[in-house]
């Protein structure tokens, strides 16, 4: 043991000092040699590729870099790449369709969709195959059977055995167990509460998703909110080292000894996997009212002797996708619980209205609300108000954009237009910008729930709100990630005030520059858009009974 952890900790020494000799001057020079001589290349063989589709100001050798290092230079560095995209076509006035090419810096031209009717017609069938750049930056912690790297036959496959587990009619089954880990969350803010102490938001929430998941998906409780649990240590490690494809240095991804850690960390989360998946397959049998996703998985895939994943692939399909839903299911969840937070800290009246709904479906009773949920978890399904303030913070905090490939002669039309293109793109979902689009959401700046609520006054195109996706490869889990946040909700926010706290930043880089439009809790780059600072906050315990 003690020899694993000499060795985990030489590990993450070298990782460091690697991360800093690919700073040395040099690799500079060799690097700034290789930039020079592929813009030439590129003058030359791909200059006029993409001139009739809309764009920014372009420039014969950086192409668009010096128009989105104008936008950049505006905002923090460490802004998520989605909010770029949106000021770029703000400032640029670029319409709904628009192409930008940031190579080398991106890993191909960008097509960015903003059009709610485009973007309905490129997710339906067929579906357009994701980039390979989703494979560079992902594959190390989902591995190469993910749902969400797969494409074709084997997608539809992995899909179709899954999609059972993750139907309405099961989930909702889940939210005693979902309830139990809240509880455990509640704790947590009750003694935050009692020491006053800051504290970084959404690393609780993330324990919070992270032991929510292993419930859903193989019935385990990882405990990560209160213990330190191996598994979920080095699966944090893989999420953390992967590169970062939003930088605009182009060796802070340089790092020779990532494969390493990818290899080490990567074994002992299937290690770990492993042995939960050969107890749970054992255990397939009972009869149990509620089910972790992967027996339904089990059962599917058996179903009437009929077998959709061969035998002996079965095993790395199972742990590459336990893998994948453990990944997609937490941090994109907890970056959204984060903001719920924010918003109804900034919207007393949005709170007021909330508490309002739970005590009218729960009673004002806070003791208990748990055990009513657990009785009765169609009571959630009550809930418009509560929905609505998800929709709108997805709408305004989304976690990021599909990211897809289209090859040369792919043809689309847009205002009466029709583009063949030439070359391969990298065609970008562009959730935030259409979020953010005063064509489709009146005060698209202001977070007003109401919109969403049923019959409101302002008509919302269904495909322009687009947190999940939409169309045949959207977000398989997006029933189990609604339940969760809405029993979160119900849960915590009549009896804590959870309340941001950042620190004004007192030296070196400008107060504009640490702050998106002055505020300071913008969304980071991260694999899905997270907090800045992860959201320091301090929680108030409300005195009960909060509301008559
Ligand atoms: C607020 C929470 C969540 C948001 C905003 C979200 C968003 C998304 C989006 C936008 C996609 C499409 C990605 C693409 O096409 O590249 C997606 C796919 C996916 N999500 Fe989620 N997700 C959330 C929670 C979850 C949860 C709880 C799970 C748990 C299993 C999950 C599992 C997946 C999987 C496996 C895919 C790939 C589906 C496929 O390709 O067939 N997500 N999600």
């Amino acid at each position: 043991m003690a020899l694993l952890t000499n060795f985990r900790n030489d590990l993450q020494q070298l990782y460091r000092q690697s991360a800093f000799f690919v700073t040395d001057w040099s690799i500079w020079i060799c690097g700034c040699a290789i930039i020079v001589g592929y813009f030439i290349i590129r003058i030359r063989r791909a200059r006029f590729s993409y001139l009739d589709l809309p764009q920014p100001p372009h420039n014969a050798v950086f192409g668009h870099l010096l128009a989105m290092g104008e936008v950049a230079r505006s905002l923090p560095k460490d802004i998520s790449p989605h909010i770029m995209f949106t000021q770029l076509q703000h400032k640029y006035n670029l319409g709904s369709l628009f192409t930008v090419d940031l190579r080398p810096f991106a890993p191909d031209k960008t097509l960015v969709i903003a059009d709610p009717i485009l973007a309905k017609k490129v997710t339906q069938a067929p579906v357009l195959p994701k980039h390979p750049v989703n494979g560079t930056i992902i594959s190390h912690v989902v591995g190469h059977k993910s749902l969400i790297l797969s494409e074709g036959k084997e997608w539809q496959a992995i899909r179709s055995i899954f999609a059972p587990g993750f139907a309405p009619s099961k989930i909702i089954d889940l939210a005693g167990a979902i309830v139990d880990e809240t509880l455990v969350f509640c704790n947590i803010l009750r003694q935050y509460a009692q020491t006053g102490e800051t504290f970084r938001l959404w690393d609780a929430v993330i324990n919070l998703t992270i032991d929510i998941i292993g419930q859903a998906i193989l019935d385990v409780k990882l405990k990560s909110q209160t213990t330190e649990n191996e598994f979920v240590v080095a699966l944090r490690h893989l999420i953390l080292s992967t590169p970062n494809f939003g930088s605009l240095n182009p060796f802070a991804n340089l790092n020779l000894i990532r494969p390493v850690i990818h290899w080490y960390y990567g074994r002992k989360v299937d290690n770990y996997l492993s042995k939960v998946i050969d107890m749970r397959m054992k255990l397939v049998t009972e009869t149990k009212t509620s089910k972790p996703v992967l027996d339904y998985a089990l059962e599917e895939n058996g179903r009437n002797g009929r077998t959709i994943i061969p035998q002996h692939e079965l095993n790395r399909v199972v742990l590459d996708n336990m893998r994948s839903f453990i990944f997609a299911g937490h941090d994109t969840t907890a970056s959204t619980i984060s903001y719920i937070y924010l918003m109804i800290e900034r919207h007393p009246d949005v709170l007021r209205k909330v508490q309002h709904e739970h005590d009218q479906v729960f009673s004002t009773d806070l003791s208990q609300t748990a055990q009513k949920i657990k009785e009765t978890p169609t009571l959630l399904n009550q809930l418009p108000y509560t929905l609505a303030v998800i929709k709108e913070v997805l709408r305004l905090y989304p976690i990021g954009h599909p990211a897809k490939i289209v090859s040369d002669g792919y043809e689309l039309t847009h205002d009466g237009t029709k583009y063949t293109l030439k070359g391969s793109y990298m065609m970008m979902i562009a959730t935030h910008t259409m979020g953010r689009s005063a064509n489709l959401f009146a005060d698209p700046d202001e977070f007003r729930p109401e919109r969403f609520l049923p019959g409101a006054s302002d008509s919302i195109s269904t495909d322009a709100w687009r947190p999940f996706e939409r169309g045949p490869r959207n977000c398989i889990g997006q029933g189990l990630a609604l339940l969760e946040m809405k029993i979160v909700m119900v849960l915590t926010l009549r009896e804590f005030n959870v309340r941001s706290a950042f620190i004004k930043q007192q030296c070196g880089t400008p107060d504009s520059l640490r702050t998106m439009n002055g505020d300071p809790a913008y969304q980071v780059q991260g694999i899905a858009a997270k907090p800045k600072d992860g959201l320091p906050s301090k929680v108030i315990e409300r005195v009960l009974p909060v509301h008559k």
